[in-house]
């Protein structure tokens, strides 16, 4: 028998990321192959915007896919967000050359009180809500604290991109196959400070830590790669991360909604007091996934090292929560 149809709402539809997202999302790569979608996308009322989403519409009509059963373009949460089962808040303003994503937060913190306010209203109870606009963490904070009649777990906020491009960066270093990585976490905010960690990492069942045996390479090279990283890619591009940031947001949902199969991923999810962090910080945390929930893997020895990295990342993540207190 098959599958009764989710609903998947998108915000930003017709830009950059949106357009390296709906395809995969309807050609079932997000929630599995057997999972009818009905897309809710969202963009601005304004009508560039409009038109352009009716030109990814109907490029995702040209497409046939056997599991979207349906799509609707929306200009107002309140419509967009009704009844969905997922929702990718991605439309936001992109950051350009020589800005921070803390640059961000004035212009797009509004969005997220508006749009969360508005899940809170419409949405399905169990909605699984993923912030990809930046600053996402902070932003899927302000959405969380918007929402206060949903779950808080039900909101997070994308850093599977730094894990991605940590993993990759290991790979390179170790000259081995991306696929054999295992037990990488990420901490903190998506942005330069997030602190990628591999300590406890292995590929191919060996440690990374003990293979790549450089502490000076893993300071003054890898975290700052893996941080700067998306500027990098404005630099280069003159546009920010497209596909490489849709296929994290895939990833994140994906292993989310089908679990992880014991695998550590890395989340932003809002704390719950783990390794210091105050409750509700919206924190890159490592993860395991399962039954449609994830949870924090525990008991990690964190070093002085770590902790001053946790720290910097954390107090950079409190520093933005009392900038966009007056929101709340
Ligand atoms: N968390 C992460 O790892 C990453 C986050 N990003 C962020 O994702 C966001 C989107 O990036 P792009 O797609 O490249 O930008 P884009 O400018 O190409 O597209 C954004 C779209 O969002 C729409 N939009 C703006 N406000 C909206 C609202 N209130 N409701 C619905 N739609 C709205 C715009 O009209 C536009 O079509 C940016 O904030 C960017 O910084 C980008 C890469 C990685
Ligand atoms: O850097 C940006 O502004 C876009 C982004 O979040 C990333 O690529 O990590």
């Amino acid at each position: 028998m098959s599958k009764k149809p989710v609903r998947v709402a998108v915000t930003g539809a017709a830009g950059q990321i949106g357009y390296a997202l709906l395809f995969r999302i309807a050609s079932g790569e997000m929630l599995g192959k057997d999972q009818p979608v009905i897309l809710q996308l969202l963009e601005i009322p304004d009508e560039k915007a409009q038109n352009a989403l009716k030109g990814v519409i109907m490029e995702l009509e040209d497409c046939a896919f056997p599991l979207l059963v349906g799509i609707e373009a929306h200009s107002d949460p309140m419509t967009a967000f009704k009844d969905t089962d997922y929702a990718l808040l991605v439309g936001a303003r992109p950051r350009g050359p020589g800005m921070e994503r803390a640059d961000l937060l004035a212009a797009n913190a509004q969005i997220f009180t508006v749009q969360g306010k508005a899940l809170n209203a419409v949405a399905s109870r169990n909605v699984k809500v993923l912030v990809v606009g930046n600053p996402a963490n902070t932003n899927a904070y302000i959405a969380m604290k918007s929402a206060p009649d949903l779950p808080a777990k039900n909101f997070t906020a994308m850093l599977r991109l730094d894990h991605n491009r940590a993993a990759s960066q290991i790979a390179s270093k170790t000259g081995k196959a991306v696929a054999g990585i295992e037990k990488l976490a990420v901490w903190g905010n998506h942005s330069p400070t997030m602190y990628a960690d591999y300590r406890f990492a292995t590929i191919d069942g060996q440690s990374v830590k003990t293979l790549i045996n450089d502490e000076a390479w893993n300071r003054d090279v890898f975290l700052p790669t893996v941080g700067k990283r998306g500027a990098a890619i404005i630099a280069a591009r003159g546009l920010s991360s497209a596909a490489s940031a849709a296929n994290a947001a895939i990833d994140h949902m994906r292993d989310w909604a089908l679990g992880t199969n014991g695998k550590w991923v890395t989340m932003g999810i809002p704390s719950d007091g783990s390794y210091g962090i105050p409750k509700d910080v919206m924190f890159g945390y490592p993860v395991t996934c399962e039954g449609g929930e994830y949870k924090i893997v525990q008991g990690l020895e964190i070093d002085a090292f770590s902790q001053e990295c946790i720290n910097k990342t954390l107090k950079e993540l409190t520093d933005e929560q009392d900038g966009v207190k007056h929101l709340l």
